[in-house]
Protein backbone atom coordinates (compact mmCIF):
# COMPACT_ATOMS: atom_id res chain seq x y z
CA UNK A 1 0.00 0.00 0.00
CA UNK A 2 1.18 3.95 -0.78
CA UNK A 3 0.07 6.61 1.59
CA UNK A 4 -0.96 9.92 0.32
CA UNK A 5 -0.19 12.72 2.26
CA UNK A 6 -1.48 16.45 2.97
CA UNK A 7 0.69 19.57 1.88
CA UNK A 8 0.60 21.06 5.54
CA UNK A 9 2.20 17.57 6.56
CA UNK A 10 4.63 17.10 4.01
CA UNK A 11 5.97 20.46 4.46
CA UNK A 12 6.15 20.02 8.39
CA UNK A 13 8.53 16.94 7.41
CA UNK A 14 10.32 18.72 5.27
CA UNK A 15 11.16 21.93 6.97
CA UNK A 16 12.41 19.63 9.96
CA UNK A 17 14.89 18.17 7.50
CA UNK A 18 16.24 21.13 6.15
CA UNK A 19 18.19 22.10 8.84
CA UNK A 20 19.80 18.66 8.86
CA UNK A 21 21.28 18.92 5.48
CA UNK A 22 23.48 21.40 3.03
CA UNK A 23 21.27 24.16 1.85
CA UNK A 24 19.36 23.61 -1.10
CA UNK A 25 19.76 19.89 -0.70
CA UNK A 26 16.16 18.91 -0.87
CA UNK A 27 15.45 21.10 -4.05
CA UNK A 28 18.67 19.42 -5.57
CA UNK A 29 17.15 15.86 -4.93
CA UNK A 30 13.98 16.64 -6.56
CA UNK A 31 15.42 18.83 -9.29
CA UNK A 32 17.87 16.02 -10.33
CA UNK A 33 14.60 13.57 -10.10
CA UNK A 34 12.92 15.46 -12.78
CA UNK A 35 15.60 15.89 -14.68
CA UNK A 36 16.11 12.24 -15.26
CA UNK A 37 12.21 11.59 -15.94
CA UNK A 38 12.00 14.55 -18.60
CA UNK A 39 15.65 13.53 -20.71
CA UNK A 40 13.99 9.75 -20.69
CA UNK A 41 10.56 11.09 -22.02
CA UNK A 42 12.69 13.33 -24.28
CA UNK A 43 14.75 10.17 -25.09
CA UNK A 44 11.91 8.05 -26.62
CA UNK A 45 10.73 11.00 -28.61
CA UNK A 46 13.95 12.07 -30.25
CA UNK A 47 16.48 12.57 -28.00
CA UNK A 48 17.05 15.35 -25.24
CA UNK A 49 19.74 17.05 -27.40
CA UNK A 50 18.38 19.81 -29.61
CA UNK A 51 14.25 19.68 -27.82
CA UNK A 52 12.98 22.88 -27.06
CA UNK A 53 11.78 22.81 -23.38
CA UNK A 54 9.60 25.07 -22.36
CA UNK A 55 9.57 25.55 -18.32
CA UNK A 56 6.53 27.59 -16.84
CA UNK A 57 7.74 29.25 -13.86
CA UNK A 58 6.01 30.16 -10.64
CA UNK A 59 7.07 32.77 -8.18
CA UNK A 60 7.58 29.81 -5.43
CA UNK A 61 9.62 26.31 -4.93
CA UNK A 62 7.80 24.34 -7.77
CA UNK A 63 9.49 27.04 -9.98
CA UNK A 64 12.72 26.22 -8.47
CA UNK A 65 12.08 22.67 -9.33
CA UNK A 66 11.97 23.52 -12.74
CA UNK A 67 14.71 26.03 -12.89
CA UNK A 68 17.39 23.72 -12.24
CA UNK A 69 15.43 20.50 -13.52
CA UNK A 70 15.55 22.69 -16.82
CA UNK A 71 19.13 23.92 -16.15
CA UNK A 72 20.61 20.26 -16.11
CA UNK A 73 18.56 19.21 -19.23
CA UNK A 74 20.29 22.37 -20.68
CA UNK A 75 23.52 21.43 -20.66
CA UNK A 76 22.68 18.67 -21.84
CA UNK A 77 21.98 20.15 -25.18
CA UNK A 78 18.37 21.03 -24.78
CA UNK A 79 16.98 24.36 -26.12
CA UNK A 80 15.57 25.82 -22.85
CA UNK A 81 13.22 28.60 -22.16
CA UNK A 82 11.65 29.59 -19.23
CA UNK A 83 8.02 31.32 -19.01
CA UNK A 84 8.37 33.14 -15.47
CA UNK A 85 4.93 33.57 -14.81
CA UNK A 86 5.66 36.25 -11.56
CA UNK A 87 9.37 37.69 -13.36
CA UNK A 88 10.17 39.36 -10.16
CA UNK A 89 9.25 36.59 -7.89
CA UNK A 90 10.99 33.45 -9.79
CA UNK A 91 13.41 31.46 -7.59
CA UNK A 92 16.52 33.44 -7.90
CA UNK A 93 19.18 31.33 -7.91
CA UNK A 94 17.24 28.86 -9.74
CA UNK A 95 17.15 31.17 -12.54
CA UNK A 96 20.72 32.15 -12.56
CA UNK A 97 21.79 28.47 -12.63
CA UNK A 98 19.75 28.50 -15.92
CA UNK A 99 21.49 31.17 -17.42
CA UNK A 100 24.49 30.12 -16.66
CA UNK A 101 24.34 27.19 -18.90
CA UNK A 102 22.71 28.94 -21.46
CA UNK A 103 19.09 28.91 -20.91
CA UNK A 104 16.81 31.99 -21.26
CA UNK A 105 14.08 33.77 -19.37
CA UNK A 106 10.88 34.91 -21.28
CA UNK A 107 7.58 36.53 -20.25
CA UNK A 108 5.96 35.70 -23.45
CA UNK A 109 4.27 31.87 -24.50
CA UNK A 110 6.50 30.81 -27.36
CA UNK A 111 4.77 29.27 -29.92
CA UNK A 112 6.82 25.74 -30.39
CA UNK A 113 7.99 23.73 -27.47
CA UNK A 114 8.60 19.95 -27.60
CA UNK A 115 8.17 19.69 -23.58
CA UNK A 116 6.44 21.93 -21.17
CA UNK A 117 7.77 21.41 -17.44
CA UNK A 118 4.79 22.43 -15.47
CA UNK A 119 6.56 24.28 -12.47
CA UNK A 120 3.55 26.81 -12.20
CA UNK A 121 2.30 25.58 -8.95
CA UNK A 122 2.95 22.63 -6.32
CA UNK A 123 1.58 21.93 -2.79
CA UNK A 124 1.83 26.13 -1.92
CA UNK A 125 -1.19 26.66 -4.30
CA UNK A 126 -4.38 28.31 -2.45
CA UNK A 127 -7.34 28.13 -4.62
CA UNK A 128 -7.85 28.12 -8.51
CA UNK A 129 -5.17 29.81 -10.73
CA UNK A 130 -5.69 33.51 -11.13
CA UNK A 131 -3.95 36.68 -12.78
CA UNK A 132 -0.89 35.63 -14.95
CA UNK A 133 -0.90 31.97 -14.14
CA UNK A 134 -4.56 31.57 -15.54
CA UNK A 135 -3.97 33.43 -18.36
CA UNK A 136 -1.13 31.42 -19.32
CA UNK A 137 -2.34 28.03 -18.78
CA UNK A 138 -5.19 29.48 -20.80
CA UNK A 139 -3.15 29.34 -23.95
CA UNK A 140 -0.99 26.61 -23.76
CA UNK A 141 -3.40 25.14 -26.35
CA UNK A 142 -1.54 27.19 -28.67
CA UNK A 143 1.81 25.84 -28.10
CA UNK A 144 3.06 23.12 -31.29
CA UNK A 145 5.91 21.04 -31.01
CA UNK A 146 8.59 21.09 -33.86
CA UNK A 147 7.19 18.36 -35.61
CA UNK A 148 3.72 19.14 -35.31
CA UNK A 149 1.37 18.19 -32.48
CA UNK A 150 1.30 19.01 -28.93
CA UNK A 151 3.86 19.38 -26.62
CA UNK A 152 4.60 16.82 -24.04
CA UNK A 153 4.02 18.12 -20.46
CA UNK A 154 5.71 16.98 -17.28
CA UNK A 155 4.09 18.13 -14.06
CA UNK A 156 6.48 19.03 -10.98
CA UNK A 157 4.91 17.55 -7.73
CA UNK A 158 1.41 17.93 -9.25
CA UNK A 159 -0.50 19.92 -12.15
CA UNK A 160 -1.10 23.23 -11.73
CA UNK A 161 -4.64 24.32 -10.88
CA UNK A 162 -5.57 21.57 -8.84
CA UNK A 163 -6.31 21.33 -4.91
CA UNK A 164 -3.51 19.46 -4.05
CA UNK A 165 -5.18 18.06 -0.38
CA UNK A 166 -8.80 17.52 -1.78
CA UNK A 167 -8.27 16.32 -5.78
CA UNK A 168 -10.93 19.37 -6.32
CA UNK A 169 -10.27 21.68 -10.22
CA UNK A 170 -12.42 24.56 -10.06
CA UNK A 171 -10.47 26.60 -12.68
CA UNK A 172 -8.22 26.72 -15.53
CA UNK A 173 -5.60 23.42 -15.18
CA UNK A 174 -2.35 22.00 -17.07
CA UNK A 175 -3.04 18.34 -18.42
CA UNK A 176 -0.13 16.39 -17.69
CA UNK A 177 1.09 13.70 -19.45
CA UNK A 178 3.54 12.69 -16.20
CA UNK A 179 3.40 14.31 -13.13
CA UNK A 180 7.06 13.67 -11.31
CA UNK A 181 6.15 14.16 -7.60
CA UNK A 182 8.48 14.70 -4.69
CA UNK A 183 8.76 12.22 -1.42
CA UNK A 184 5.14 10.49 -1.59
CA UNK A 185 2.49 11.04 -3.07
CA UNK A 186 -0.35 13.61 -2.59
CA UNK A 187 -4.39 13.57 -2.10
CA UNK A 188 -4.61 15.18 -5.78
CA UNK A 189 -2.75 12.19 -7.27
CA UNK A 190 -5.34 10.03 -6.04
CA UNK A 191 -8.77 11.13 -5.72
CA UNK A 192 -11.01 13.09 -7.27
CA UNK A 193 -11.46 15.21 -10.47
CA UNK A 194 -7.52 16.07 -10.29
CA UNK A 195 -6.60 12.39 -11.00
CA UNK A 196 -7.43 12.85 -14.87
CA UNK A 197 -5.19 15.73 -15.55
CA UNK A 198 -2.12 13.98 -13.56
CA UNK A 199 -1.17 11.08 -16.42
CA UNK A 200 1.32 8.76 -15.13
CA UNK A 201 2.77 9.66 -11.65
CA UNK A 202 6.22 8.75 -10.74
CA UNK A 203 7.23 9.45 -7.00
CA UNK A 204 10.84 10.58 -6.63
CA UNK A 205 12.59 9.84 -3.59
CA UNK A 206 13.99 12.88 -1.90
CA UNK A 207 14.96 11.22 1.29
CA UNK A 208 11.60 12.43 3.63
CA UNK A 209 11.17 10.07 6.21
CA UNK A 210 7.97 8.13 6.76
CA UNK A 211 5.68 10.70 8.29
CA UNK A 212 4.29 10.29 11.66
CA UNK A 213 1.29 11.51 11.32
CA UNK A 214 -2.00 9.42 9.52
CA UNK A 215 -2.15 9.72 5.96
CA UNK A 216 -4.69 11.73 4.22
CA UNK A 217 -5.38 8.19 2.14
CA UNK A 218 -3.72 5.02 1.59
CA UNK A 219 -3.74 3.26 -1.65
CA UNK A 220 -3.84 -0.75 -1.82
CA UNK A 221 -2.01 -2.65 -4.05
CA UNK A 222 -2.20 -5.76 -5.85
CA UNK A 223 -0.07 -7.49 -3.36
CA UNK A 224 -2.25 -5.86 -0.31
CA UNK A 225 -5.34 -7.49 -1.95
CA UNK A 226 -3.23 -10.75 -2.51
CA UNK A 227 -2.20 -10.95 1.01
CA UNK A 228 -5.63 -10.37 3.04
CA UNK A 229 -7.56 -12.62 0.58
CA UNK A 230 -8.46 -15.98 2.35
CA UNK A 231 -6.56 -18.97 1.01
CA UNK A 232 -7.52 -22.56 0.53
CA UNK A 233 -6.51 -25.38 2.72
CA UNK A 234 -7.09 -29.11 2.83
CA UNK A 235 -9.32 -28.22 5.91
CA UNK A 236 -11.52 -26.10 4.22
CA UNK A 237 -15.02 -26.76 4.06
CA UNK A 238 -18.39 -24.93 2.68
CA UNK A 239 -19.12 -24.13 5.72
CA UNK A 240 -14.94 -22.83 7.52
CA UNK A 241 -15.22 -21.14 4.12
CA UNK A 242 -17.98 -18.43 5.45
CA UNK A 243 -21.55 -18.23 4.34
CA UNK A 244 -22.99 -15.29 2.50
CA UNK A 245 -26.39 -14.51 2.75
CA UNK A 246 -28.13 -12.19 -0.02
CA UNK A 247 -31.21 -10.37 1.12
CA UNK A 248 -31.40 -8.54 -2.10
CA UNK A 249 -33.73 -8.34 -5.18
CA UNK A 250 -37.62 -8.06 -5.35
CA UNK A 251 -40.13 -9.07 -7.85
CA UNK A 252 -39.77 -5.92 -9.41
CA UNK A 253 -36.02 -6.41 -9.94
CA UNK A 254 -34.91 -9.47 -9.83
CA UNK A 255 -31.73 -8.88 -11.50
CA UNK A 256 -30.16 -7.51 -9.12
CA UNK A 257 -30.74 -10.63 -6.96
CA UNK A 258 -28.95 -12.31 -9.82
CA UNK A 259 -26.19 -9.41 -10.08
CA UNK A 260 -25.52 -10.06 -6.06
CA UNK A 261 -25.46 -13.53 -6.05
CA UNK A 262 -22.72 -13.76 -9.07
CA UNK A 263 -20.73 -11.21 -7.41
CA UNK A 264 -20.84 -13.76 -3.50
CA UNK A 265 -20.11 -16.58 -5.98
CA UNK A 266 -17.12 -14.48 -7.08
CA UNK A 267 -15.84 -14.34 -3.57
CA UNK A 268 -14.22 -16.76 -1.15
CA UNK A 269 -17.00 -18.12 0.77
CA UNK A 270 -17.50 -21.62 0.61
CA UNK A 271 -22.01 -21.32 0.56
CA UNK A 272 -24.03 -18.67 -0.54
CA UNK A 273 -27.77 -18.50 0.84
CA UNK A 274 -30.40 -16.60 -1.10
CA UNK A 275 -33.83 -14.98 0.75
CA UNK A 276 -35.75 -13.06 -0.85
CA UNK A 277 -38.96 -13.03 -3.83
CA UNK A 278 -37.46 -14.29 -6.71
CA UNK A 279 -35.59 -17.48 -5.14
CA UNK A 280 -36.80 -19.64 -8.11
CA UNK A 281 -34.77 -17.06 -11.02
CA UNK A 282 -31.76 -16.93 -8.47
CA UNK A 283 -31.30 -21.17 -8.52
CA UNK A 284 -32.24 -21.64 -11.94
CA UNK A 285 -29.12 -19.23 -12.85
CA UNK A 286 -26.78 -20.35 -10.04
CA UNK A 287 -28.30 -23.96 -9.16
CA UNK A 288 -25.35 -23.85 -5.83
CA UNK A 289 -27.33 -20.95 -3.65
CA UNK A 290 -29.16 -22.41 -1.38
CA UNK A 291 -32.75 -20.16 -1.35
CA UNK A 292 -34.99 -19.26 0.98
CA UNK A 293 -38.51 -16.84 0.97
CA UNK A 294 -37.30 -14.28 3.95
CA UNK A 295 -34.01 -13.38 6.02
CA UNK A 296 -35.72 -15.18 9.18
CA UNK A 297 -35.93 -18.52 7.35
CA UNK A 298 -32.44 -18.45 5.74
CA UNK A 299 -30.34 -19.98 8.27
CA UNK A 300 -27.00 -19.41 9.59
CA UNK A 301 -24.72 -16.70 7.45
CA UNK A 302 -21.52 -15.73 8.87
CA UNK A 303 -21.99 -11.96 6.97
CA UNK A 304 -25.47 -10.33 5.31
CA UNK A 305 -26.10 -8.33 1.77
CA UNK A 306 -28.94 -6.01 2.09
CA UNK A 307 -30.51 -3.81 -0.74
CA UNK A 308 -29.66 -4.10 -4.41
CA UNK A 309 -32.81 -4.05 -5.90
CA UNK A 310 -35.21 -4.97 -2.73
CA UNK A 311 -37.57 -2.07 -3.28
CA UNK A 312 -38.66 0.14 -0.31
CA UNK A 313 -41.93 -1.29 0.78
CA UNK A 314 -43.14 -2.87 4.48
CA UNK A 315 -41.65 -6.23 3.52
CA UNK A 316 -38.45 -4.52 2.12
CA UNK A 317 -38.27 -2.76 5.83
CA UNK A 318 -39.12 -5.61 7.48
CA UNK A 319 -35.80 -7.55 5.65
CA UNK A 320 -33.40 -4.85 6.45
CA UNK A 321 -34.50 -4.74 10.04
CA UNK A 322 -34.10 -8.55 10.34
CA UNK A 323 -30.57 -8.17 8.70
CA UNK A 324 -29.82 -5.24 10.83
CA UNK A 325 -30.57 -7.34 13.87
CA UNK A 326 -28.90 -10.24 12.91
CA UNK A 327 -25.30 -9.87 14.82
CA UNK A 328 -23.06 -10.70 11.97
CA UNK A 329 -21.16 -8.48 9.78
CA UNK A 330 -23.48 -6.75 7.03
CA UNK A 331 -22.99 -5.00 3.49
CA UNK A 332 -26.39 -2.17 3.24
CA UNK A 333 -26.45 -1.28 -0.33
CA UNK A 334 -29.05 0.98 -2.76
CA UNK A 335 -32.70 0.62 -1.70
CA UNK A 336 -31.57 -0.42 1.72
CA UNK A 337 -29.61 3.13 2.28
CA UNK A 338 -32.75 4.49 1.13
CA UNK A 339 -34.88 2.99 3.84
CA UNK A 340 -32.58 3.33 6.34
CA UNK A 341 -32.21 7.67 5.43
CA UNK A 342 -36.28 7.79 6.56
CA UNK A 343 -37.23 6.12 9.81
CA UNK A 344 -36.18 5.09 12.36
CA UNK A 345 -33.98 2.16 10.96
CA UNK A 346 -30.74 4.62 11.32
CA UNK A 347 -30.69 4.52 15.10
CA UNK A 348 -30.50 0.53 15.05
CA UNK A 349 -27.44 0.72 12.59
CA UNK A 350 -25.77 2.94 14.90
CA UNK A 351 -26.95 0.12 17.64
CA UNK A 352 -25.59 -2.91 15.95
CA UNK A 353 -22.23 -4.08 17.59
CA UNK A 354 -21.04 -6.32 14.51
CA UNK A 355 -19.54 -4.58 11.47
CA UNK A 356 -21.52 -3.27 9.02
CA UNK A 357 -20.27 -1.47 5.41
CA UNK A 358 -22.43 1.16 3.88
CA UNK A 359 -21.90 1.66 -0.35
CA UNK A 360 -23.88 4.44 -1.17
CA UNK A 361 -22.97 6.60 -4.58
CA UNK A 362 -23.31 10.08 -4.24
CA UNK A 363 -27.60 10.57 -4.20
CA UNK A 364 -27.26 7.82 -1.81
CA UNK A 365 -25.11 9.55 0.14
CA UNK A 366 -27.03 12.95 -0.10
CA UNK A 367 -29.94 10.66 1.34
CA UNK A 368 -27.34 9.54 4.42
CA UNK A 369 -25.55 12.78 5.02
CA UNK A 370 -27.78 15.44 4.00
CA UNK A 371 -25.84 16.84 1.46
CA UNK A 372 -23.87 15.10 -1.65
CA UNK A 373 -20.01 14.32 -0.92
CA UNK A 374 -18.75 18.00 -1.88
CA UNK A 375 -15.40 18.75 -3.77
CA UNK A 376 -13.50 17.06 -0.76
CA UNK A 377 -14.82 13.63 -1.20
CA UNK A 378 -12.00 12.21 1.39
CA UNK A 379 -13.72 14.56 4.52
CA UNK A 380 -16.97 13.49 3.42
CA UNK A 381 -16.67 9.42 3.63
CA UNK A 382 -14.41 10.03 6.89
CA UNK A 383 -17.59 12.43 8.19
CA UNK A 384 -20.17 10.15 7.58
CA UNK A 385 -18.40 7.12 8.73
CA UNK A 386 -17.70 9.03 11.96
CA UNK A 387 -20.99 10.01 12.30
CA UNK A 388 -23.01 6.51 11.40
CA UNK A 389 -20.24 4.46 13.04
CA UNK A 390 -19.98 2.17 10.26
CA UNK A 391 -17.47 1.56 7.23
CA UNK A 392 -18.37 3.97 4.35
CA UNK A 393 -17.65 2.76 0.72
CA UNK A 394 -18.48 5.77 -1.63
CA UNK A 395 -18.82 4.79 -4.82
CA UNK A 396 -17.11 6.63 -8.01
CA UNK A 397 -14.11 6.54 -10.34
CA UNK A 398 -11.92 6.31 -7.28
CA UNK A 399 -13.87 4.29 -4.60
CA UNK A 400 -12.99 5.52 -1.14
CA UNK A 401 -13.11 3.57 1.92
CA UNK A 402 -13.46 5.26 5.10
CA UNK A 403 -13.60 3.95 8.77
CA UNK A 404 -14.79 5.13 11.57
CA UNK A 405 -12.04 5.83 13.06
CA UNK A 406 -10.82 7.87 10.68
CA UNK A 407 -8.59 6.04 8.09
CA UNK A 408 -9.73 5.92 4.29
CA UNK A 409 -8.68 4.18 1.65
CA UNK A 410 -8.86 5.13 -2.76
CA UNK A 411 -9.41 2.67 -4.73
CA UNK A 412 -6.73 3.07 -7.96
CA UNK A 413 -8.58 0.17 -10.24
CA UNK A 414 -11.40 1.68 -11.07
CA UNK A 415 -12.41 1.95 -14.51
CA UNK A 416 -15.60 4.16 -16.71
CA UNK A 417 -16.65 0.45 -17.89
CA UNK A 418 -18.26 -0.34 -14.27
CA UNK A 419 -20.32 2.77 -14.75
CA UNK A 420 -23.44 0.78 -16.00
CA UNK A 421 -26.53 -0.98 -13.96
CA UNK A 422 -25.83 -3.49 -12.12
CA UNK A 423 -22.29 -3.41 -11.20
CA UNK A 424 -22.72 -2.30 -8.21
CA UNK A 425 -25.14 -5.02 -7.46
CA UNK A 426 -21.85 -7.50 -8.02
CA UNK A 427 -20.02 -5.49 -5.78
CA UNK A 428 -21.78 -5.98 -2.64
CA UNK A 429 -22.33 -9.54 -3.69
CA UNK A 430 -18.41 -9.79 -3.25
CA UNK A 431 -18.10 -7.15 -0.43
CA UNK A 432 -21.13 -9.29 1.53
CA UNK A 433 -18.73 -12.54 0.61
CA UNK A 434 -15.20 -11.42 1.97
CA UNK A 435 -16.92 -10.20 5.16
CA UNK A 436 -18.44 -13.63 5.71
CA UNK A 437 -14.52 -15.32 4.93
CA UNK A 438 -13.79 -13.17 8.28
CA UNK A 439 -12.05 -10.44 6.28
CA UNK A 440 -12.23 -7.03 8.73
CA UNK A 441 -15.16 -4.66 7.26
CA UNK A 442 -12.18 -1.92 5.93
CA UNK A 443 -10.04 -4.77 4.74
CA UNK A 444 -13.41 -6.45 2.59
CA UNK A 445 -14.42 -3.15 1.35
CA UNK A 446 -10.86 -2.19 -0.01
CA UNK A 447 -9.92 -5.35 -1.74
CA UNK A 448 -14.16 -5.95 -2.90
CA UNK A 449 -13.56 -2.42 -4.81
CA UNK A 450 -9.94 -3.61 -5.86
CA UNK A 451 -11.02 -6.61 -7.28
CA UNK A 452 -14.45 -5.49 -8.80
CA UNK A 453 -12.17 -2.65 -10.84
CA UNK A 454 -9.63 -5.73 -12.06
CA UNK A 455 -13.14 -7.11 -12.97
CA UNK A 456 -14.01 -4.32 -15.06
CA UNK A 457 -11.07 -3.59 -16.80
CA UNK A 458 -10.97 -7.44 -17.52
CA UNK A 459 -14.44 -7.59 -18.97
CA UNK A 460 -13.89 -4.22 -21.00
CA UNK A 461 -10.58 -6.15 -22.43
CA UNK A 462 -12.75 -8.89 -23.91
CA UNK A 463 -14.58 -7.06 -25.43
CA UNK A 464 -12.25 -4.83 -27.05
CA UNK A 465 -11.47 -1.86 -24.75
CA UNK A 466 -12.45 0.58 -22.42
CA UNK A 467 -15.38 1.84 -24.07
CA UNK A 468 -17.03 -1.39 -25.14
CA UNK A 469 -20.37 -1.99 -23.75
CA UNK A 470 -19.57 -3.68 -20.64
CA UNK A 471 -22.58 -5.23 -18.37
CA UNK A 472 -22.84 -6.66 -15.28
CA UNK A 473 -23.27 -10.02 -16.18
CA UNK A 474 -19.53 -10.29 -18.08
CA UNK A 475 -17.93 -8.42 -14.64
CA UNK A 476 -19.63 -10.40 -12.54
CA UNK A 477 -18.18 -13.55 -15.01
CA UNK A 478 -14.76 -11.61 -15.40
CA UNK A 479 -15.03 -11.74 -11.52
CA UNK A 480 -13.90 -15.09 -11.01
CA UNK A 481 -10.97 -15.40 -13.38
CA UNK A 482 -9.92 -12.26 -11.80
CA UNK A 483 -9.97 -13.79 -8.65
CA UNK A 484 -8.47 -16.96 -9.59
CA UNK A 485 -4.94 -14.98 -10.08
CA UNK A 486 -4.95 -13.68 -6.66
CA UNK A 487 -4.13 -17.10 -5.40
CA UNK A 488 -0.42 -17.14 -3.97
N1 LIG B 1 9.74 22.65 0.91
C1 LIG B 1 10.74 21.95 0.40
O1 LIG B 1 11.73 21.74 1.04
C2 LIG B 1 10.67 21.40 -0.97
C3 LIG B 1 9.71 21.89 -1.86
N2 LIG B 1 9.67 21.46 -3.11
C4 LIG B 1 8.82 22.12 -4.11
O2 LIG B 1 8.21 23.24 -3.56
C5 LIG B 1 6.84 23.25 -3.87
C6 LIG B 1 6.11 24.07 -2.85
O3 LIG B 1 6.68 25.36 -2.93
P1 LIG B 1 5.97 26.66 -2.37
O4 LIG B 1 5.54 26.44 -0.99
O5 LIG B 1 6.93 27.76 -2.62
O6 LIG B 1 4.66 26.80 -3.21
P2 LIG B 1 4.39 26.85 -4.79
O7 LIG B 1 5.64 26.76 -5.56
O8 LIG B 1 3.34 25.86 -5.03
O9 LIG B 1 3.83 28.32 -5.07
C7 LIG B 1 3.41 29.18 -4.09
C8 LIG B 1 3.33 30.57 -4.69
O10 LIG B 1 2.34 30.61 -5.69
C9 LIG B 1 1.44 31.68 -5.48
N3 LIG B 1 0.07 31.15 -5.57
C10 LIG B 1 -0.55 30.37 -4.66
N4 LIG B 1 -1.78 30.03 -5.10
C11 LIG B 1 -1.94 30.61 -6.31
C12 LIG B 1 -3.00 30.63 -7.27
N5 LIG B 1 -4.12 29.97 -7.03
N6 LIG B 1 -2.82 31.32 -8.42
C13 LIG B 1 -1.67 31.98 -8.65
N7 LIG B 1 -0.64 32.01 -7.79
C14 LIG B 1 -0.75 31.34 -6.62
C15 LIG B 1 1.71 32.26 -4.12
O11 LIG B 1 1.98 33.63 -4.29
C16 LIG B 1 2.96 31.56 -3.64
O12 LIG B 1 4.03 32.44 -3.56
C17 LIG B 1 6.48 21.79 -3.92
O13 LIG B 1 5.30 21.55 -4.66
C18 LIG B 1 7.70 21.22 -4.60
O14 LIG B 1 7.61 21.35 -6.00
C19 LIG B 1 10.70 20.55 -3.64
O15 LIG B 1 11.71 21.36 -4.12
C20 LIG B 1 11.19 19.62 -2.59
C21 LIG B 1 11.64 20.35 -1.36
Amino acid sequence: MRAAWRAADIRAAEEALIPTLPPGTLMQRAAAGLARRCASVLAARGGVYGARVLLLVGAGNNGGDALYAGARLASRGAAVTALLVAPDRAHAEGLAALRAVGGRAVTELPAVADMIVDGILGSGARGPLRGAAADVVENLPGVRASAGGRPVVVAVDVPSGVDVNTGQVEGPVVPADVTVTFGCLKPALVVGAAVTYAGHVDVVDIGLPWLAVRPAAWVPELSDVRRWWPTLTPASDKYNRGVVGLATGSSAFPGAALMSVAGALGGPTGMVRYAGQVADEVVRAHPSVVPAGRVADAGRVQAWVCGCGLGTDRRAGEELRAVLGAPVPAVIDADALTLLSHGDLSSWLRQREAPTVVTPHDREFARLAGDQPGPDRLAAATELAAQLGVVVLLKGDRTIVATPEGTVWVNPTGTPALATAGTGDVLAGLLGSLLAAGLPADRAAVAAAFTHGLAGRAAADRLGGEHAPVTAPDVAAALREVVATLAP
